[in-house]
């Protein structure tokens, strides 16, 4: 398939003089060869020893287009090829590079790896590119981080040596950068020669480097049709985008199908052949598919004229029902719906018929608290969602009801006990404690310290935080997420962790973000598109593997600890987090208390658990995070509901603002809970709530049959006037004094903040609990605003609302 990349056609009309030579050539080069150009990561280090000129040379033979290396300066100011700050990991040597002479010490070492391959100095790189067969490759230097900006004068002398000016290396080198402080000293030591961002953040690419001419981004920080956004906002300014490391095949499928223009990999060699060979793959639908097709559509008509009586509703296309009118926002689709069709209304996704209901009463029978219930299960028998078999674990998909049921009471009963919820307290305040400190390392960084006054992105550093405190939780691991944020934001790695502790951890929650989108596809897209549609076939393919990956990483932290509790002596006690108490649950080491009764006798299989503790993370975290930014947001809206708040604080606290929270004190704070309720009101984080009838069913009078797909539109029975009075209205008082006589009642399911009957948030009590103690932990120790009072908060979504860029000040109140 020949595949011309989108932003080629601009860059070959666009004037050459405009443009640096990074951007021109791949331009041109790549509309010749139809694929993404592969870059030597470290030369071709899965085969020769990284970094050195063995493995660049056989990038270079394996017909890599271009090499990527790495540069750190010795004492005596030589250039080496070095990826480490240290010599010990790929040397024979110790110690600080920065620390030894290259002469007379690093020109002796070897690698650790064989073949035993010299230190390479960048003068090396330099001979073997300048050679005339290797003019047309192109290289990019990773500058690292913990570089001295020095390094780049360094490097200017060596360039300056071969040609007087840089004309002649700009078309071949290009520096890659990872904080904004090297980027004055490039452009003064090193004019023309191009600046690629390297990171994993796109907030950070946007914000800190727009003035770049080229951006190299991790492969999973470009994972979801977000991120891929930036792809094409690149593209559209003339500037290429590279991923790294691109190490598995289905990656580098997605890195095509992305329009990635370059992907960097240790694997050259097979990375060149496997694009060679896909173009010749032949993609096309086969005769009997298509007649297939036909019939499968006359009889979708068939039944929709003359079996059921259609509700309201767009009328459904062939194939694609109404599937083409969702924009990806479910809220505002359902909310047009509803303006159109009323509140209960009609679609068809493919061939599926969706129901939609927008009313409370409506809903009644949805949520009914049996456990009889025609509506115990949320989704429609997916073949997608078996293939990546959800539909018999955990919770969300679990189609196994008597599964379902297992899962549940353990999961219920393990984050609901006392020992867990203080643990959590006691957790999310060490924390916050660890966060604070790096904001106050980030205010003293900035110039303007006055008033001890901060201004931060709450949203980014929300999201890390919340997936953190989850992850310890119910895995007694750190996620290190808000850490490698301050590393990035500080431009050193300072926080006191290690850094492979770091990446793993990084790639582990990068790994759960995939997960979370191969859900998403995999439910949303029809066999059909995903067996035959080479597009989504490939991206079916890709999403499997990161599905395959994550399991496994899970089942080796499931074996990993079961190991670890074997070990510890049965007197000691073990760590009440959530995968302990699963993996204990009914053995002799049962840590839990009367959680198992007569029958739920067993242990937890160890795909259970997987099961459980994966959707504990993933159906907490941003659903959490996100509530809270929004109640800063509304707080910074409504000073009279801050104040009250902070009232109710004192009564509690006293104005003792650092005394440490107690899981009974939050029981006492009402008005906070109030707080949250009403902001979850107003927002819905989770928009739409899915049931699937089990038996044919009715409806005010509208008979439907079983496995019919059932869609709650929640923000429409959340500001609807018939069930509360001046919806539009921020007032969290409307949840004080209910079950008092005169006071306030809550009309029956018109408050879905965790959707209802037996399938209920089960985190729901955990996500009280942590919003609480956030919102104690910030506004008493910070006097909290917006740094932008007029406008409106920022959103979007996929699958819940996410908000986006809520920009906060702080400044630390004094301590009495
Ligand atoms: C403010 C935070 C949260 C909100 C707004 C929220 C909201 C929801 C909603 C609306 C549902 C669907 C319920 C239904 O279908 O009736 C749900 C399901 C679920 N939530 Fe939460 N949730 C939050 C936090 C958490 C936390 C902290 C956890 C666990 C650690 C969690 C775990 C789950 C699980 C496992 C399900 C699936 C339950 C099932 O299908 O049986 N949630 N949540």
């Amino acid at each position: 398939m020949q595949l011309v990349f989108p932003y080629t056609d601009r860059l070959m009309n666009m004037e050459s003089q405009n443009m640096n030579h990074l951007t021109h050539d791949l331009g041109r080069c790549m509309s010749r060869i139809g694929r993404p150009f592969i870059v030597g990561h470290r030369g071709a280090s899965a085969k020769y020893p990284e970094n050195t000129m063995l493995s660049i040379e056989q990038a270079i033979a394996d017909g890599a287009e271009a090499i990527e290396f790495d540069i750190r300066l010795t004492l005596d100011n030589e250039v080496v090829i070095m990826h480490d700050t240290l010599l010990d990991r790929t040397t024979t040597g110790h110690g600080l590079i920065s620390g030894k002479n290259y002469f007379g010490d690093i020109e002796y070492l070897t690698t650790k790896k064989e073949p035993y391959c010299p230190i390479s100095r960048f003068q090396d790189v330099l001979d073997l590119l300048s050679k005339e067969e290797n003019s047309h490759i192109w290289a990019v230097i990773d500058v690292k981080i913990q570089n001295s900006p020095k390094i780049l004068l360094a490097l200017s002398e060596i360039f300056k040596s071969r040609n007087k000016d840089f004309t002649a290396s700009s078309k071949q080198f290009s520096l890659g950068i990872w904080h904004p402080k090297f980027i004055p000293y490039a452009k003064t030591y090193l004019p023309g020669i191009p600046i690629v961002y390297i990171g994993i953040s796109l907030d950070i690419a946007r914000e800190f480097f727009s003035n770049v001419d080229g951006y190299n981004i991790k492969y999973i920080a470009l994972f979801g049709d977000k991120e891929q956004k930036f792809i094409k906002e690149a593209h559209a300014k003339g500037k290429p985008v590279f991923a790294w490391t691109v190490n598995e095949e289905s990656h580098a499928r997605n890195c095509h199908n992305w329009g990635v223009d370059a992907i960097m990999t240790d694997r050259t060699k097979l990375y060149v052949d496997f694009f060679r060979n896909q173009r010749h793959e032949e993609r096309s639908l086969s005769i009997e598919r298509k007649k297939y097709l036909i019939i499968e559509q006359t009889y979708f008509y068939f039944r929709y004229f003359a079996q059921y009586k259609p509700l309201p509703g767009p009328f459904p296309l062939p194939f694609v029902g109404n599937r083409l009118q969702y924009k990806g926002n479910p809220a505002t689709w359902a909310s047009s719906l509803r303006e159109k069709y009323g509140d209960f209304c009609e679609i068809y996704m493919g061939n599926e018929r969706h129901l939609w209901l927008s009313r409370a009463d409506l809903v009644e029978k949805i949520f009914s608290p049996s456990l009889n219930s025609n509506y115990l299960i949320k989704i429609t028998p997916r073949e997608g969602l078996d293939e990546i078999d959800v539909t018999t674990k955990g919770f969300t998909f679990n189609r196994n009801l008597k599964s379902w049921m297992f899962n549940r009471r353990f999961f219920n009963q393990a984050i609901s006990s006392s020992k867990f919820m203080k643990q959590n307290v006691i957790i999310t305040q060490n924390l916050f404690k660890e966060m604070d400190d790096y904001w106050r390392d980030l205010r003293i960084q900035t110039e303007n310290t006055s008033g001890k006054e901060f201004t931060l992105n709450l949203s980014e550093w929300m999201t890390r935080f919340v997936m953190d405190v989850i992850f310890v939780i119910t895995t007694n691991k750190r996620a290190y997420t808000f850490a490698n944020y301050f590393n990035q934001l500080s431009g050193t790695r300072t926080s006191q962790h290690s850094e492979i502790d770091m990446t793993e951890s990084e790639n582990l929650v990068n790994n759960i973000h995939s997960w979370l989108c191969a859900l998403q596809f995999y439910m949303d897209t029809p066999t059909l598109w995903r067996k035959f549609i080479p597009r989504f076939k490939e991206r079916a393919e890709s999403l499997k593997g990161e599905v395959d990956r994550l399991n496994h990483t899970f089942m080796e932290l499931i074996s990993q600890r079961r190991k670890e509790i074997e070990m510890t002596p049965n007197d000691d006690q073990l760590s009440p987090d959530m995968l302990t108490m699963l993996l204990t649950v009914n053995t002799p080491r049962d840590i839990t208390v009367n959680l198992a009764d007569d029958q739920h006798t067993r242990p937890l299989t160890d795909e259970e658990i997987r099961g459980n503790i994966m959707e504990a993370i993933v159906a907490g975290v941003d659903t959490t995070a996100n509530t809270f930014c929004f109640i800063v947001y509304h707080l910074g809206r409504y000073p009279d509901v801050r104040e009250l708040m902070l009232q109710e604080f004192n009564s509690v606290f006293g104005d003792d603002l650092d005394r440490s929270i107690e899981h009974e004190d939050l029981n006492k704070l009402v008005y906070c809970d109030a707080i949250i309720k009403e902001v979850s009101r107003m927002m819905s984080i989770v928009p739409v709530i899915f049931r699937m009838s089990i038996k044919d069913d009715m409806i005010q009078r509208h008979c439907f049959p079983a496995e019919t797909q059932i869609n709650v539109n929640v923000p429409a029975i959340h500001m609807n006037p018939a069930h509360w009075k001046n919806p539009e209205k921020f007032d969290p008082s409307r949840f004080l004094n209910q079950g008092v006589s005169g006071g306030n009642r809550i009309a029956k399911n018109s408050l879905l903040i965790f959707g209802g009957g037996p399938r209920m948030c089960p985190g729901k009590n955990l996500a009280m609990t942590e919003l609480k103690t956030l919102m104690v932990l910030l506004y008493r120790k910070y006097d909290v605003e917006l740094v932008d009072m007029d406008e409106p908060v920022k959103y979007h979504y996929s699958v819940i609302k996410h908000c986006d860029n809520l920009m906060i000040r702080i400044k630390e109140k004094i301590l009495k």
